[in-house]
Formats: structure tokens, sequence, C-alpha cells
């Protein structure tokens, strides 16, 4: 911040003890001494409050003595501290601080640990938007630096947004081995085993306080201080980043126990695709909405510029829901004990993308390939310049072995026949239309395979988008009509309703009088 008047806002915030109740100290102002009435000497230190932070009108001349009037006027007396001890509990490092955009275009969020010269200590989430245009801006210059225009390069060091410190800093500061809480068994209640992958085992849980069920993957091994340290933090930060969408798995937490990294996800009650078509294909229109609800889920993970880099049938999750099935409750006004579970309830399946171990950033690949099985030729050749494609390949693959094609080849001809956009067989005959999206999916050239929200759009996952106009305009009036004629059958049957009761009543008043008049 620069310039009085942004200070002055400031100033609202800051407290009797000097400190911003926002939580952030200004950096930026610069004083000069000769306007400070209690120093006996010109303060030029950076780290100083200009005077008019204290309020005090600039003297004439400097004084030696404490204009006590004054310092009353500030109302101190309820409190321990003097101007000095003001002025030494805000003073900040006389070297400039961090301009990041990470937090927020201003000099600010100073964390106090910082202004006590600790080293910061949270990571950076390489994934948030704010690291991805760093890390594209980044990129610019270092090519800007490879380029003979040396002038475009200055000036794109200098951008205000891009410090030497974004630069230099890595995204992991905080290591694993010191951030180490015993919270497994003391928040979590282990119920049991539910998953293992190659890089942990995953628990069903519930948790001890708000009593709701949750997956708690760790990781098999130690991992603070390994190698795979790199690796756990990244599907943290994944998670972290992705965990606000229906068709992806759900984040509520992560940290570091005994050098293991352990993830608290949202439980999925179906358990992963692969164990759901591991006895038999998904029938056609399972497979149908399989296919919506992951194309969504990849949409949403694209629009973040980020890549799954492993989808398959192991790393989607089910989701199975009971909703009150509002028709059958309401056709039946009394009678819910008539009914059985599955006339009272509607069970909404929701397909889910997990597993985030390998996603990484459109803009900065750090590709670490997933299951051969389901990997395209171009990662093999180290092409990264459409890996969202990537993933679409990946999710063709998924829905051709949801189809009775697996299991799929590792290697080998028939792995290449593959690559080569040939079908494998399949143990049930899909429609002609979604074959083509399936083939188009696992097409050799990158370019030529749909975008997740052109699969959305496709006419083969909407059977209404491949109806032509004039085909849906003879639907809406014939249902029209069909509505109309169900009002009039309603009025009907409320006019009938209406003449019974009426019926009922004065038979019952007929009756009553007959009592009466026999008292
Ligand atoms: N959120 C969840 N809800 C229900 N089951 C889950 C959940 N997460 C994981 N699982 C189960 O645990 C298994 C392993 O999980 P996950 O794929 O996340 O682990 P991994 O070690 O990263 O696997 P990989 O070998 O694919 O790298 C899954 O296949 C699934 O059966
Ligand atoms: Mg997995």
């Amino acid at each position: 911040m620069s310039g009085s008047t942004s200070f002055q806002e400031d100033f609202r915030d800051v407290d009797n003890e000097g400190n911003n109740s926002s939580g952030c100290l200004d950096m930026s102002f610069e004083t000069s001494g000769e306007n400070f009435p209690l120093s006996p000497q010109p303060i030029r230190r950076k780290d100083t409050f200009r005077t008019e932070f204290l309020r005090l009108p600039a003297p004439k001349k400097l004084t030696f003595s404490p204009p006590y009037k004054r310092v009353r006027a500030l109302r101190l007396f309820d409190s321990p501290l003097t101007p000095k001890t003001i002025i030494e509990k805000s003073s900040v490092p006389t070297t400039p601080l961090p301009r990041s955009r990470l937090f927020g275009d201003r000099p600010v969020a100073v964390p106090s640990a910082y202004a006590e010269r600790i080293k910061p200590t949270a990571n950076v989430n390489p994934f948030t938007p704010d690291a991805q245009l760093l890390s594209k801006k980044r990129s610019r210059s270092l090519r800007s630096l490879e380029s003979p225009n040396l002038k475009i390069t200055r000036v794109d060091l200098n951008d205000s947004d891009v410090s030497d410190y974004d630069i230099e800093q890595p995204t992991k500061r905080v290591a694993l081995q010191e951030s180490n809480i015993p919270r497994y068994h003391r928040e979590f209640l282990e119920i049991e085993l539910i998953g293992k992958g190659e890089f942990g085992s995953v628990f069903k849980c519930v948790n001890r306080l708000d009593g709701c069920v949750y997956a708690i993957k760790k990781s098999t091994k130690p991992v603070a201080g390994s190698v795979s340290e790199k690796t756990a933090l990244n599907e943290v930060y994944a998670h972290a980043v992705l965990g606000k969408h229906q068709h992806v798995v759900r984040y509520y937490s992560a940290w570091a126990e005994d050098n293991h990294m352990i993830i608290q996800n949202e439980f999925c009650n179906g358990g992963s695709l692969a164990d759901k078509i591991a006895n038999e294909p998904l029938s056609a229109m399972e497979l149908r909405r399989m296919l919506l609800h992951v194309a969504e889920g990849l949409n949403y993970i694209h629009s973040e510029e980020l890549v799954h880099l492993d989808i398959k049938p192991g790393n989607i999750f089910i989701s199975i829901e009971k909703k009150i099935n509002t028709r059958t409750a309401d056709a039946t006004d009394d009678g819910f004990e008539d009914l059985d579970e599955t006339q009272l309830y509607d069970e909404v399946v929701t397909y889910k993308i997990g597993d985030l171990g390998h996603v990484t950033s459109i803009n900065n690949p750090q590709v670490e390939e997933g299951d051969c099985r389901y990997l395209p030729n171009e990662i093999l050749h180290e092409d990264y310049t459409h890996l969202h494609k990537a993933d679409v390949f990946a999710m063709g693959l998924t829905a051709l072995e949801c189809a009775g094609a697996g299991p799929l080849p590792k290697n080998g001809p028939k792995w290449h026949a593959i690559r080569e956009g040939q079908i494998p067989p399949l143990s049930q005959k899909l429609t002609k239309d979604l074959l083509e999206l399936i083939k188009s999916m696992i097409h050799p050239n990158p370019t030529q395979r749909p975008k997740a929200s052109q699969i959305l759009q496709h006419g083969a996952l909407n059977p209404d988008c491949s109806k032509s106009k004039a085909d849906l305009t003879r639907e809406l009036s014939a249902e029209k009509l069909r509505n109309e004629m169900l009002v009039k059958q309603l009025k009907l049957a409320a006019m009938c309703m209406k003449s019974i009761q009426n019926t009922r009543i004065i038979g019952k008043q007929v009756n009553r009088s007959v009592s009466t008049t026999s008292f």
C-alpha cells in the first residue's frame, strides 16, 4: 500500500496495541522522523509510523519533552502501553515484505510470524487459480528470458505481481514431519478396510464428534521426508481445490500422522465402479448415466485448468442415496405401511471421480503417468499438448470396460490395436450412436477426440438432443393435451368427492334430528 488515503483506511483497523484487527500489518508506510514528537532524533527507519498515525499535528520544531496532554488525548490511560511500546510492537522488518498475488495485490497478509522473521508456515497450493496464474506468468517470464527480446524480459520480471519472492519460493513450505498430529484414533472410529491401492489403504470411519461416515485414506508407507511426500501432497492440493463438485469425491481434511499422509474424504457407499463391473457389465442406461456424470466431473476439472490423468473404473466411486418417491407417497395418502422399501424410495446413483493423486496443471504439467491400460499413446511419447484429451481417452476405455471389453491389455498387440482406434470385442451390443461416441473418445489423434463439454452435449447421452424440432413440438402438444385431460378428470373427481361428502353430512343431520325428536 502506498499513499496516505489507504493508510488512513487501515488506521481504522488498528487497535490500541498497535495491532491491525484485520490480521494484517501494512508495511509500506515510511515516516519522516522530523515529524515525530517523542523522539529526540529524527527517525528515518522504514519500520516506524507516520506522525498521522498518532493523530498528532506536526510540531513546528523538535521537542525533547513528551507532550503529555497529547499523549493523554490518545486515551491510553486504560492501557499499559505507551506510544513507544505501540511503536515497538508495531515495528516491522526493515526488509520489504513479499508481494504476492496469493495474498492479494497489496503487500499484506503478513503473518505475525513473518514479522518476527520466522519463515512462512503455510504451503502454497499450486492448483489454486492464483498460483496457476503465477506459474503461467513465471513460464512467460522464463520464456522471454530465453528470447532475444531482452526489453520484454525486463518488463515481465519487474511486473509488480511477480516478485522475486514469488519466483524463488517453493510451494511446499511445511515439512510433513513437522506437522504430525495424532488425530486418527482420537477423532475417528475405524469401521472397516474398504479398499487398497498402490498409494494407500482406505478405511470406512465414523467421526466421533459429528457421527458421519467418511473414507479415510492412509499412505501405506511413511511419506514424510521421503520422495513420495510430493506425490502425497499433490493429492491433497488437488482435493482442496476440486472438492466442490457433485461428480468429484468431496474432500474434508488432511494431515500427517506417524509420518503417514492421511486424507479424510466423502464416503461413497456404492464402492468403486471397478467393483461394480467385476461380475457383470453396466446396462446401456447405466453406461449412459456413468458417462454423463464422469464427463460432468471432467468438465469441471478441466475448467479449473487441471487434468486427472488416472481415470479408470478403480478411481470412479459410486454414491447411492435413497430419496422418498414423492409420486408413490402422494398417491397413497395414508398408506405408507402398505408400501415396501422399493416403492417408497427411489435410489439415486451418482458417479464421482476420486483418487486425485495424479492431477496436474494444464499450464505447468508435472506428468506422472497413470495406469498403462488407460494411457494414450501421446502421453507415452511425452507429448503433453492435449493433456485433457488423455482424460477423454481413459474415459472412453473405462466405458468400453463397463460394456464388457475387460480386462484391458497392459501391453502387446492388443494394447497397440486399441491405440490405433480399434474397439475390442464387447459382451453387449451398444447402440450405433453410443458406440460412435466411445470410438471418437479413443481416437488415435487427440485433437479428434471430443472435449468433456462436447460429450455432455452428445445425442447418444441425451436422447432428446437427437430429436428434431418438429418431433419435439409434436411431443410437446401431445403432452399439453394429456395434461388438459388430466386436469379435467381431476376437477370431475373433486366434484364427485364434494357431493359424496355433502350427502354424508345431510345424512348425519337427519339422524341427529331423529334422535332429538325421539328424546
Ligand atoms: N471415497 C471413497 N469411498 C468409498 N471407497 C473408496 C473411497 N476412496 C477409495 N475407496 C476404495 O479404496 C480403493 C483405493 O482407493 P484409491 O484409488 O483412492 O487409492 P490409491 O492407493 O490411490 O489407488 P491407486 O492404486 O489407483 O493409486 C478404491 O478402489 C475403493 O475401493
Ligand atoms: Mg486408485
